[in-house]
């Protein structure tokens, strides 16, 4: 029977990435979408931007918001300090069954855990289910249009400290149009583009970083 895009994905890592080695787990994937078939990873160029703002950070908790095949839950996981966790949501558990089985490729199950469904019905659990206080680093990547709703759940919560960063993707192509606006224009945030392409591609995107002021 055809096999799904993640799926195809999930064998790229499987043939060409070294167990218990992330970096190669999110060399594999760049490699085959750029030469197979494109998919909707950070990518590459992108996730180098993303990597120096995981590094300056440096964060104890993340919260990643659309998981997908888990390329950027990795990249992001493999800066992490020795007790540092990531939180990662998704609601397509076709895409959380081979998140899972890149992450445990990578041997990164200790650092993350991903926990199925809605951002909207999950966010607002996270303190008590699983023992968040607040959020020093939070990668959007999700629907587009969630970007919004979901940062104010996240403030409306408490889940954001004073300092925490948003790190959003794709806020030129697809676009985020709202989102730039509102944290852009709050005084309570910070905000900072890194002018990028679109995974994959020459097609301009970039990525908004936002510090929280409290
Ligand atoms: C609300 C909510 N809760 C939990 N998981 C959620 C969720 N909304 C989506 N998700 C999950 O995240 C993932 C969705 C990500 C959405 N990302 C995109 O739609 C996306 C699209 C493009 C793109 C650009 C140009 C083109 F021509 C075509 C596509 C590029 C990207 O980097 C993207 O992230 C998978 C989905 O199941
Ligand atoms: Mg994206």
């Amino acid at each position: 029977t055809q096999s799904t895009r993640p799926q195809r994905i999930l064998g790229a890592v499987q043939q060409n990435a070294t167990r218990g080695d992330p970096r190669s787990v999110v060399r594999a994937i760049d490699q085959y979408c750029r030469s197979q078939e494109w998919a909707m990873n950070v990518g590459d160029e992108k996730g180098c931007i993303l990597d120096s703002v995981v590094s300056e950070v440096n964060p104890s908790t993340v919260l990643e918001l659309g998981t997908y095949c888990g390329y950027s839950t990795v990249r992001i996981a493999s800066l992490l300090p020795p007790h540092a966790k990531l939180i990662t949501l998704e609601f397509n558990p076709k895409f959380a069954v081979i998140a899972r089985q890149v992450i445990a490729w990578a041997g990164l199950e200790d650092k993350i855990q991903l926990v199925e469904g809605s951002s909207g019905d999950l966010i607002p659990k996270l303190k008590e289910q699983f023992g968040v206080k607040a959020f020093d680093l939070v990668f959007l990547d999700h629907w587009k249009d969630r970007y919004l709703p979901d940062t104010k759940l996240i403030e409306e919560c408490g889940l954001l400290r004073k300092g925490g960063v948003l790190l959003a993707d794709n806020v030129i192509c697809p676009g985020a149009p709202e989102y730039l606006e509102f944290v852009r224009s709050s005084p309570r945030y910070e905000s900072q583009y890194f002018k990028s392409h679109l995974e994959y591609t020459k097609v301009e995107d970039g990525l908004e970083k936002s510090v929280f002021l409290g």
